[in-house]
Formats: C-alpha cells, structure tokens, sequence
C-alpha cells in the first residue's frame, strides 16, 4: 500500500514539472484529483513545528511575523539507507544533506519569487524529503491566516492569504490538517473557521491542537482532545511542539520528540490518551488516512485519466502535426497538405459520395453542367436571330455585298456575310460560359481550401495555394476562352459546303431563272435567304452548344483536376528550408499549446500505466 502514495507522490512531482498544480491552468489537471494534506492556522500557531515535528528535522524558516509566504509543497519518502537528504524541485539532481541549508534555500527561494517584501505568492515549492524516519506523505504548507497586514504589507494580504488556503483547501481532494493553539479560545480559532466553511461537515477535516504545553494552570484540552467539546468527524490529536526557547537554545527534534512523549505518558490529565497523541502519532494517522483515501480515489482517478487522455489526443489531433525541423521535412509536409486541398478539391469536381458523411455528396461539378445545359444554350437562345434576319437587314447585307456587281446566280458574299454576323454573336456567350466555369471552379477551390484542416493551421501557406490555385484557374480560363472562340471563328471561316448543296435549286424547282435583277430583291426571294441562313445557322449552334462545352472541360476542368498547382509545386521545388518554413508559420501559441498539451499526455499516460501496474498487481 506504500506504494500508492510513492506512486502518488511521483506524479504530483511530474504535475509540477509541468506546472500542473491546478492554478487556473487552461489544460485539464491531475493535481487536483489527487489527494494531498494542507496544513491551515494562523499566524504562529505553530504549523511549520507540527510539520517539523512530522519530518523529524529542523529545516523551515523561523522568525516572528510571516514566515510562511509561498506554499511549500513537502513530499516525505521513506527510504530503507541510513541516509537523511532533501530534495528541491527547482534545483533538480541537487542533494541537501544539511537541513539548514534546506532552510535558506526556501527563505531565498521564496524572496526570489516575492522580492525581499513580505509580500506572498501562490507560486509552491516544492520540497522532497528521504528519510528512514519519515512515513511516505505529502503535505502542503501555507502562510498563516492573519487578521492585520503589517508594515510594509498591502492592506489586501489578509484577504489575499485567505484566498489562497481557500484555493487549496476548497478542492475536494484535500485533507485539512486545521492548527489551533490550546492556549487560545478555539471558537475563534481561524483554522477551524476556514475548514467548516469549504467542508461543513468535517469529512476531511483533521484537527491538531498545538501548545498544549502552555496552558494557563488550571485549564487543560481535555474535553477537546476527548471528542466532547468541538467535535469534529475524526478525533482531536494534540501536540507538544518546540517552544522558542527551545529553538533557540539549538534542542535536537529526536530529543523535542522524546520529550513532547514524555509529556502525555506523564501528565496525569492526558495519559489515558497518551496512545492517541503526539507528532509522531499524527503523522502515522495521516499516513495511513492519506493511504485510504488514495485507494478508494484510484477507480476515479483511473477513468478521469483515461478520458483526458482522449480528450487531449482528440485536441492534439485537431491542432495538427508539429511543423519538420528540416527542410526536406517542411517540403513534405506542405506537399501533402497540398495533396489533401487537391484530393478535397477533386471530390467536389466529381461529387465523391462519402459513406461516412450520411452519403452526401460534395457539391460542384453539378453546377458546371448547368452551364452547358442550362445557361449556354439559353444565353444562344437569346441571341434571336430570326430577328438579326429581318428582310431589311439582308438586304441591306446582300446588296452591300453584291456591290456595284449584282449577284449573277446566288448572292454568295451575301450568304457569307449574314451568316458570319449570326456566328460571331455567339462569342459572347461561348465567353460566358468559359467564365460561369471558371467562377464555379474558383468556387470549389475557396471549399476546398476551407475544409484543408491542415490549411487553418498554416495562415501563409493557406494564402499561398489559394494564390497559387486561383492563379492556375486563370491561366486555364485564358486558354479555355482562346479555344472556345477558335472554335466559333473555325465555323465563320469555312462554311459546311455539303448544307447549300443539298438546297433545292431555283432552276431544279422550275423557276424563272431569267427574271429581272431587281426582282432578285423581293420579298420572297430575301425570305428565302433569311431562312436558308437561319436554318445553317441553328444547325451551327446545335454544333457548337456541344463542341463548347468539350472546349471548356478539356481546357478548364480537366486541366484544374490535373495539375491544379502543378507552377506551384515546381516553385516549391526550388525554395530553401527558411523560406519553406516561412510558408509553415504557425501561430506561436498553438504550437506553444500541442508541446504543453504532448507533455501532460505523457504524463497521464504515465500515470495511467503505473497506476494500472500497482493494481493489476495487487
Ligand atoms: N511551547 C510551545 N511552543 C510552540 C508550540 N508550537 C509552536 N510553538 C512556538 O510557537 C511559535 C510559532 O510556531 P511556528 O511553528 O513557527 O508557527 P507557524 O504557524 O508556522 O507560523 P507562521 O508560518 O509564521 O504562520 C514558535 O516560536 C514555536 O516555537 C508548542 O506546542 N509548544
């Protein structure tokens, strides 16, 4: 079972390596679930001497006023040799073997966090001792409470030194080790006061009556230490510590025990309780409370650790790999970021069902062919060419053509001028579509870029594709748009021969070939053209309505699903390790975040594992 409270011990230290000693900290804590004693009273009333007492050593500081004034976290291990030495855990691998020098390190340890004030700080220290003496125990001293600041004192450190015992003794893990002297009125006692006001019922209360030793004559602690007077859960245990005089005059804490031994085994009053009195007593009482405590929190503390485990793997695994050290690293890193924006990027082109994602497709590609389906043949629609082949209009581009020179059998640069005016027109939406393309693609690459976790965690690269990839699409747009108009001009520079050969012929039809030039003019005969030029102009955007939309997906789509950031990559390329680290500047306090959050997760595995290992063996 002394096990449980080394393994306690041993994580408490490794919480505090991480500064895991539950202040506010913004990542989840072992600390606070695991159980410690605080040692409350106060001023002077003699904790720091029951705590001595406990140890069996002389090493905390002494003076009058506020000694006391950073907590002191004390971890007691037993140890089998013959040895005594303490440990800081500020100055790691430094062993004192000299307690008085234990006792200057915590004076300057804690002027070096407070100045040489008499202000306090929240801020522990942390202290191991080895000892075959010492019983395996952690106890937390605290500045006394007081009720007036001294000179040089803020007016707000008897609130202040109020807030932190609360602090710590609010926690439902901590046992209250609550100081009082005998030798004042215990009603007002300020230990007893705080204790009752975070635990009413005394459940993890433990009462220590201090200077016994110097009761008024005639009065004695009895009643108290009896259990009929200020009753609290567990029974009253009273001390007999090192007077001033005694500090003073150098009285060895071996003999100070024998002696405060010596007093309740002779004093006629308290000798039927001498069994259940002293230091000695009440560190083996702690001990083994402590010991129970701790076993009946491990199943508690068993699920609280795995599920922070998950918890914090889950937010490690949300904030992302930590950026290569090299350059080969960094290049690798971002071409598999950029990998995951362009496989993301091809999903929404095709419109990938995702089985995990209740089937839903990623939307995109759809709406491209609602630009060829839709808006293109619309837009052509639109462009009314019946009305373009009003009788005026063709006449006046026929007898335009014909020039000085009427047309001998068919107006042939007529044809080919009403014809050419229809086709060009079409430019405009053959245009549009290639743009309506581009904005969907664009589109799809801001998603794409949105749902790159990886991207989010790397501001400048994230800038850096999303130029690069809106780059790409324009550079396609402007081939696509090249292409596309080609192919509308391909169809106003040669004509389908085989369309006006396969027209019935005026002569075949019986007509009057003969008739006057300026009958080649009506009516009639201008209709006939206007729907002759019509019927192979609807025949050419029947054509073209399909060839565009090949034009567009071979210029723009498939060239973006091929080699989207192709000019990217080739760049990438040539780039050195600093300027491939710029591209992966991420935001100092994420990456500050993952290293405290990768440390605590090796810590609760730790934990985990040595706590499993201590029951399993059980
Ligand atoms: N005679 C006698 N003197 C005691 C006893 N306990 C403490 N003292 C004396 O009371 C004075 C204060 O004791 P400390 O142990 O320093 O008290 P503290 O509560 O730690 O003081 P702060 O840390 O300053 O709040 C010292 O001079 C001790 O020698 C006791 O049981 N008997």
């Amino acid at each position: 079972m002394e096990n449980l409270i080394s393994l306690v011990n041993k994580i408490q230290r490794a919480c505090t390596a991480l500064g895991d000693h539950g202040e506010g900290s913004a990542l989840p804590t072992l600390w606070d679930s695991l159980p410690s004693i605080a040692v409350v009273g106060g001023q002077s009333s003699g904790k720091s001497s029951v705590l001595e007492s406990i140890v069996g050593k002389d090493f905390l500081p002494r003076g009058s006023g506020i000694v006391t004034r950073r907590p002191l976290v004390l971890q007691l291990h037993k140890v089998d040799e013959n040895r005594e030495w303490a440990e800081f855990m500020h100055l790691p691998r430094k062993r004192f073997t000299d307690f008085a020098a234990v006792r200057k390190e915590i004076q300057d340890e804690t002027d070096r966090e407070t100045g040489r004030s008499k202000a306090i700080s929240t801020v522990p220290i942390h202290l191991s001792i080895y000892s075959p003496h010492v019983v395996n125990l952690t106890l937390v001293d605290l500045p006394g409470l007081t009720k007036v600041a001294v000179e040089g004192q803020p007016e707000s450190i008897v609130q202040d030194i109020e807030n932190m015992v609360r602090s710590y003794i609010e926690k439902p893990n901590c046992i209250i080790l609550a100081i009082s002297p005998a030798n004042q009125d215990l009603a007002t006692s300020d230990a007893i006061k705080i204790a009752r006001e975070v635990d009413p019922k005394g459940e993890r209360t433990f009462g220590v009556l201090t200077k016994v030793d110097l009761m008024d004559k005639g009065t004695d602690a009895v009643e108290i230490l009896e259990g009929r007077q200020f009753r609290l859960q567990y029974p009253w245990v009273g001390v007999v510590n090192r007077s001033q005089a005694d500090i003073n005059k150098n009285v060895d804490m071996m003999a100070a025990r024998r002696r405060e031994r010596d007093f309740w085994t002779n004093s006629p009053e308290y000798r039927h309780l001498a069994h259940r009195m002293g230091s000695e007593f009440l560190a083996k009482m702690m001990s083994k409370h402590l010991e129970s405590v701790i076993k009946s929190r491990i199943p508690g503390l068993q699920s609280l650790i795995s599920k922070t485990i998950i918890e914090l793997e889950t937010e490690l695994s949300r904030l992302g790999k930590p950026v290569a050290s090299d350059a080969g690293g960094k290049l690798y890193q971002i071409m598999e970021i950029c990998r995951g924006f362009d496989q993301s990027f091809k999903e929404h082109l095709d419109g990938v069902y995702f089985q995990l994602i209740n089937l839903r497709s990623r939307p995109g590609g759809d709406k491209i062919y609602g630009v060829f389906d839709n808006q293109l043949p619309a837009a052509i629609k639109r462009l009314q060419f019946d009305k373009h082949l009003s009788m005026d209009n063709v006449r006046k581009l026929i007898t335009e053509a014909d020039g000085y020179q009427p047309h001998l059998i068919a107006p042939e640069q007529g044809y080919r001028r009403l014809i050419e005016s229809c086709l060009t027109s079409i430019r405009g939406p053959a245009e549009a579509a290639v743009d309506a393309v581009h904005a969907i693609l664009k589109d799809l690459v801001h998603k794409a870029i949105s749902e790159t976790a990886e991207l989010r965690q790397y501001p400048t690269l994230r800038v850096e594709v999303l130029n690069a990839a809106t780059e790409a699409l324009e550079r396609m747009r402007d081939e696509s748009k090249r292409a596309t108009l080609q192919l509308v001009d391909m169809e106003c520079g040669y004509l389908t021969v085989d369309f006006f050969r396969k027209l019935p012929q005026d002569v075949e039809k019986g007509g009057n070939p003969t008739h006057s030039i300026f009958d080649r003019y009506n009516d009639s005969y201008l209709r006939r053209i206007g729907s002759t030029v019509l019927s192979y102009v609807n025949m050419v955007c029947a054509t073209l309505r399909n060839s565009i939309p090949k034009s567009i997906v071979y210029c723009q789509v498939r060239e973006a699903k091929r080699s989207l950031l192709d000019h990217f990559f080739t760049e990438l390329g040539g780039k050195e390790a600093k300027a491939l680290g710029k591209m992966l500047d991420e935001d100092p306090a994420i990456m500050q975040r993952r290293i405290n959050l990768q440390k605590r997760l090796e810590l609760y595995r730790t934990a985990q594992s040595e706590i499993d290992a201590l029951t399993w063996a059980k």
